[in-house]
């Protein structure tokens, strides 16, 4: 593939050089402009369809080892700002390798816009190229599946395309990789933030009805928030947390975060605590690698897809009430809902390919999802599952009281 024709930096008399390129570990070479930080980076890469929301997607912390090749053309175009940034501390790296856009990147137009895009690449040292066919490129993911590669930014267009195909072929799988401490917090820490709403901005919580102890394997801030507002009190402990430390804080229920990398690789150390705290039947929620997690903490296995689930607008069918969801999802690995033993059931499923997007206990109170309810980016339709952790704590006070 070569330089896209429609990117305005190609639009000169000659050919112009390339100062990106994106090597593929099958030695598919795109090249491309460069933008954002200078260097090279590995990643898995994966393509995300959502039309908006770059900022927060960029700052997620479960693309961490991955190269984001964005299917909407125009990226960057709003700028970033302060408030849509998705990792808890907001300084600190996502873990996101590299991005792959369509055309280049313009001034930032928005009211909100604080700073140039490719400025912010920089800064996080995310390295980036445009002018690539990002159709292509998504329908190869499509056909073959998410691809290793080499993302690298040269303003003199002086690569080593041998070299680059060679370290490309040679970068470890996804599957099997554990993620999690690059990104996961290593402090215990509260959270009263609650979500963004205009014109006032972020607000804090009031009330709190109930004690909830979020394990942070990759935390996104909007996912402590809508825990915020639905009236919990959040203490955010780390990924490495004991069942002890965690029973010490008296927890009513138990979040367990989304976060990167292989939910089966966590087993060590993440899915024994699990294990522990579901059987002392304490409320637990789990959103992404959380629900991945509380699968295989049962008995359950987890499977690597093929091009995965990246985008804001895909439907998920709560089978409990049949009603359809319109949902962000950000996931390369799936629960195989046929390895779920007796006392686990399906409760959510993707219309798009009927993989499992949800599960419930039968004889305690825990379920998960797999799909993002707090969005950011993305729409809200799933925000019900705030109030369904919620309101399984309140019952399970209710009994406990009897
Ligand atoms: N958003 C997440 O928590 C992602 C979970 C896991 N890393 C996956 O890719 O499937």
């Amino acid at each position: 593939m070569t330089v896209d024709e429609g990117n305005p930096a190609a639009a000169g008399w000659s050919e112009p050089r390339a100062t990106a390129v994106l090597v593929l570990a099958d030695g598919t070479v795109l090249e491309g402009f460069g933008l954002g930080a200078i260097g090279q980076a590995p990643g898995e890469v994966c393509f995300n369809t959502a039309m908006t929301g770059y900022q927060e997607i960029l700052t997620d912390p479960s693309y961490a080892g991955q190269i984001i090749t964005f299917t909407f053309p125009h990226i960057g175009n709003v700028g970033v700002n302060d408030d849509d940034t998705e990792t808890v501390n907001a300084a600190s790296s996502s873990g996101v390798r590299g991005v792959v856009l369509h055309a280049a990147i313009t001034e930032p137009s928005n009211w909100r816009a604080g700073r140039h895009f490719d400025a912010w690449l920089k800064a996080r040292n995310i390295v980036g190229i445009c002018g690539v066919d990002t159709r292509a490129l998504t329908a190869l993911i499509r056909d073959k599946g998410m691809p290793n590669a080499i993302i690298a930014h040269d303003p003199n267009g002086a690569f080593d395309l041998d070299a680059l195909k060679r370290e490309a072929a040679a970068l470890p799988d996804m599957a099997g990789l554990d993620l999690v401490p690059l990104v996961a917090s290593t402090q215990r820490f509260d959270w009263d933030e609650t979500p963004w709403q205009w014109p006032r901005g972020y607000g804090k919580r009031e009330a709190a009805a109930h004690r909830v102890v979020a394990i942070d394997y990759g935390v996104k801030r909007n996912i402590l928030r809508l825990l915020a507002k639905a009236g919990c009190d959040v203490q955010v402990v780390p990924s490495t947390a004991t069942t002890q430390q965690i029973l010490d804080l008296a927890p009513d229920g138990v979040f367990l975060s989304n976060g990167p990398g292989d939910p089966a690789a966590t087993g060590e150390y993440a899915v024994p605590v699990i294990r522990d705290l579901l059987e002392r039947k304490i409320p637990t929620f789990g959103i992404c690698l959380g629900h991945q997690m509380l699968a295989l903490a049962i008995g359950g296995q987890t499977l690597k897809m093929k091009q995965g689930h990246h985008g804001a607008n895909h439907p998920v069918q709560d089978k409990t009430t049949g009603k359809v969801e319109i949902v962000s999802m950000n996931h390369g690995f799936a629960v195989d809902p046929a390895s779920l033993p007796q006392n686990a059931t399906e409760t959510h499923v993707s219309l798009f390919d009927g993989s499992n997007c949800g599960i419930a206990l039968t004889d305690r109170p825990a379920f998960s999802v797999q799909h993002h309810p707090e969005a950011s980016p993305g729409p809200q339709d799933s925000h019900y599952l705030f109030t369904r952790f919620v309101e399984m704590m309140a019952e399970d006070k209710a009994k406990n009281a009897v």
